[in-house]
């Protein structure tokens, strides 16, 4: 074959074997390998040669090798087989988004710039397919290289042994980069972007490891148990780890009951992940689940148990009685909160209303040796306008005027992983604090520097943009997260959708499998195997994990379970098992209040017009701001929104709008569906077990469904196709809801059809039993999105 006649036109390779001759080096590579279904090395290499000037014949083939080895190790071109011989071929092409905003491409893009780049892969002006991080990420092993030393943007490798290929890679994507002398050179960021990544470096953290304390998390968590403090901590400063240290040194080094520690935060994640930690390191303390922690909504309903007072409906008015209880002078109660040793209270920022009111009527009534520890930001309060009151204050803002509480400071950030973005969070944080009530000069400053530090803004496509396949995309109006959901489910992207006020989601397979079995049914291992792989479509989890679940579930510690039992351990379901979102793949949906306290390495702050009219709280809105973008820990991008109008009713807040034609009305709250017995009187479950497995498929398939009502005037819920199978009976007090909305009496004639409604996932639930029995499980769907109410 004759390669020079075919591909060789043009050709030069300059000599030397620096940057620009081994980017000429790799367009001829890139160029033949193309151009072939498949080459063999030798062939390659050979050719190549001749276009080499003046080193001998064994430098030049070396130079060669080592280009072809760093085109394969980055994936630029691949490996194939022709007629059984292992050859090179062309892969498709894939643009990179760089750290530092650059976009570069390898595989087949037939660019070249022959002598002129000193760049091995090209740089484009086109729009990225992927980031840094995911290129990095779909290569395999570990990319933590703890204890190298760190890169500067131009330097040599002089760590211990050979490079690692990761490092090698990124090194080659992100600047100039010689395999042979290891040396390179790249811009700042990207340089810091590798040193985070890969833990480079004595003075750079990495998330990847079980870290130590930093200095001021040591002080706060070994400060006296007696002592009161309120901790401000910035975002990233490592809130969760100081907590948890705290609650540990508390209970190991001040020998304090486990009983006696109570901590408090606002959500169930976060006090999941808290128990976890502290379980996994004190698991030689006896007694350690008498650990108190707890959400605030959950020690406001033990508080209520305990003194036999009913719980009245609703959190909101759980938490005012139970702050009316502590306020009681009922012996009982003073008694035990008397016990408490220490306190540790999260998010005091977000502290407003009710929960400020709990909490303040808890610490009055702690006894004087009690200790306290109060976490908060005042950059990261954002639930003032639950108040609406103009003062402002929050439980931190009172705390911190105390006199008996010392104040000290969480320092360090251990989030972010770029410096634009560990410069935004400090600078941004001290305007805030400069201008707390804010201004909307204020805001608009908060907004470009946030801007700033983004690697693209003001995305408007970011449904099809190529970063939005995993991360965070973030709100600050729940109308504007339906309107980006709305954005994603158009342009076909999968998504996961956070909303509060939704049912509890326990994952469904429980209940589809368990589901229509009697509570007093007991399963051996062997039978539950039958059941498992009868279940279709097949559930996530293999047979033996889901079988351990059971087992803990049971929690009789035999070695078959009893449906009831499982039921019951459902009463409390394990955080594991709770999701507190829809959809099971793609990025997080969600608006900036939902988010808090959580952190990615890539998020997409949906920007909007910005607010306007006398009544903007424009501190509250630049902090909100704030809170969004510091959720990135290296990828920050701000995209483009304009929200659709919708109105709002009822308790919890639901959306509706007016079309010409019709009404949309959010559907899928907690209250949106009659519970199982219910349906089951309703005369429309012909089969229960058949009902359940119906529930399971859509869970999966997520149909559309339609709501029609029967001759009672009640709305059933049935698949659009499948002879209009029912699987549910819409709520009393959604169907007067919709009459209000439609603008009619509450007892007027029905909507023929509701149409609009999707199927987004089911939960497992559990059916009470009557008095002395065990309860049962069953399977509910869990609804979204729209219903269309015809005018
Ligand atoms: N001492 C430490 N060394 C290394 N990494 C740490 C340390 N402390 C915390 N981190 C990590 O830093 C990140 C930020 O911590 P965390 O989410 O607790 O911050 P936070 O103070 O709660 O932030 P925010 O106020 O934004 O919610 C986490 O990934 C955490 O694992």
């Amino acid at each position: 074959m004759n390669f020079e006649s075919e591909f060789g036109y043009g050709l030069r390779v300059p000599s030397g074997s620096g940057p620009r001759a081994r980017r000429a080096i790799a367009d001829l590579v890139r160029r033949v390998v193309s151009a072939r279904r498949g080459v063999s090395r030798i062939a390659l290499l050979e050719w190549i040669q001749q276009f080499i000037e003046g080193p001998n014949r064994s430098e030049a083939s070396a130079l060669v090798e080592s280009v072809i080895d760093v085109l394969c190790e980055i994936k630029d071109i691949g490996f194939g087989k022709t007629l059984g011989e292992p050859v090179l071929v062309a892969l498709p092409v894939r643009r990179i988004a760089l750290p530092d905003g650059k976009v570069i491409a390898i595989g087949d893009h037939r660019i070249e710039n022959g002598a002129g780049s000193e760049h091995l892969v090209p740089e484009v002006d086109q729009t990225a397919t992927e980031t840094l991080i995911d290129f990095l990420d779909s290569f395999e092993g570990t990319a933590v290289l703890i204890g190298a030393p760190a890169l500067s943007p131009k330097g040599r490798w002089t760590g211990d042994g050979a490079m690692a290929s990761a490092l090698r890679r990124a090194l080659t994507l992100s600047g100039v980069f010689d395999p042979v002398t290891l040396e390179w050179s790249t811009s700042e960021v990207n340089a810091a972007f590798m040193n985070d990544w890969f833990g480079l470096g004595d003075n750079v953290s990495s998330t990847k490891t079980t870290s130590a304390s930093d200095t001021s998390q040591l002080r706060v968590a070994k400060a006296a148990a007696g002592s009161r403090m309120v901790v401000e901590a910035g975002p990233g400063a490592g809130k969760t780890h100081a907590a948890c240290e705290r609650v540990i040194a508390l209970v190991q080094d001040e020998g304090l009951a486990p009983s006696r520690v109570l901590l408090l935060s606002f959500t169930r994640v976060a006090v999941a992940e808290l128990i976890a930690r502290i379980a996994k390191r004190l698991q030689d303390v006896p007694n350690v689940a008498a650990l108190q922690i707890r959400t605030f909504d959950s020690f406001a309903a033990r508080m209520l148990s305990a003194s036999n007072s009913t719980s009245p409906g609703g959190y909101d008015a759980a938490i005012q009685a139970a702050a009316r209880l502590l306020r009681s002078d009922d012996p009982l109660v003073a008694d035990a909160i008397g016990q408490l040793e220490h306190v540790i209270i999260d998010e005091a920022q977000d502290l407003v209303g009710d929960r400020k009111e709990l909490c303040e009527a808890l610490v009055s009534l702690l006894d004087s040796s009690c200790g306290i520890t109060v976490f908060g930001d005042f950059a990261q309060s954002i639930y003032g306008y639950q108040q609406r009151e103009k003062s402002g204050s929050t439980f931190l803002t009172e705390i911190v005027q105390r006199d008996d509480f010392i104040s000290d400071r969480l320092e360090s950030d251990h989030r972010t992983k770029t410096l634009a973005l560990r410069e935004m969070f400090r600078v941004v944080r001290e305007n805030l604090r400069d201008d707390q009530g804010g201004s909307r000069e204020g805001y608009f400053n908060v907004r470009e520097q946030i801007k700033a530090a983004a690697l693209e803004n003001e995305i408007t496509r970011f449904a099809a943009h190529s970063s939005t396949t995993r991360g965070l995309i973030l709100t600050r109006s729940r109308r504007g997260l339906f309107t980006a959901a709305e954005d994603m489910r158009s342009a076909g992207r999968r998504f996961r959708l956070r909303l509060p006020d939704r049912p509890l989601r326990i994952e469904p397979w429980i209940g589809a499998i368990l589901g229509a079995h009697p509570a007093s049914e007991s399963i051996s291992r062997d039978a539950f195997g039958v059941m498992h792989e009868m279940l279709f479509p097949a559930a996530v989890r293999d047979v033996d994990e889901s079988w351990e679940i059971l087992l803990d579930l049971d929690g009789s510690g035999r070695d078959s379970i009893v449906v009831g039992r499982v039921a019951d351990g459902l009463n409390e379901p394990p955080l594991e098992l709770l999701s507190d979102h829809e959809g099971n793949a793609g990025p997080l949906l969600s608006t900036i209040h939902a988010i808090k306290g959580r952190e990615d390495q890539r998020v997409m702050l949906l920007l909007t017009k910005a607010p306007h009219g006398e009544t903007v709280d424009w501190g509250e809105e630049a902090r909100a701001l704030y809170v969004g973008a510091t959720r990135a820990s290296t990828e920050l991008r701000t995209g483009w929104i304009s929200p659709v109008k919708f109105y709002t009713t009822g308790k919890p807040e639901r959306y509706w709008a007016a079309r010409a034609d019709h009404r949309l009305i959010e559907i899928g709250l907690e209250p949106d569906l009659v519970d199982w017995l219910e349906f089951l009187h309703s005369g429309h479950v012909i089969n229960e077990a058949e009902t359940i497995a119906r529930i399971w498929q859509a869970s999966i398939k997520e149909p559309k469904v339609v709501a029609i009502p029967d001759s009672e005037g009640r709305l059933i819920l049935r698949f659009e196709g499948e002879e209009g199978y029912a699987i549910g009976v819409l709520s009393p007090d959604f169907a007067e809801m919709l009459q209000s909305i439609r603008q009619v009496a509450p007892d007027a004639a029905p909507p023929e059809l509701i149409s609009g409604i999707s199927v987004v996932g089911a939960t497992t639930v559990v059916v009470p039993g009557h008095a002395g029995e065990l309860p049962g499980l069953v399977l509910a769907p869990l609804l979204g999105g729209f219903a269309r109410i015809p005018r």
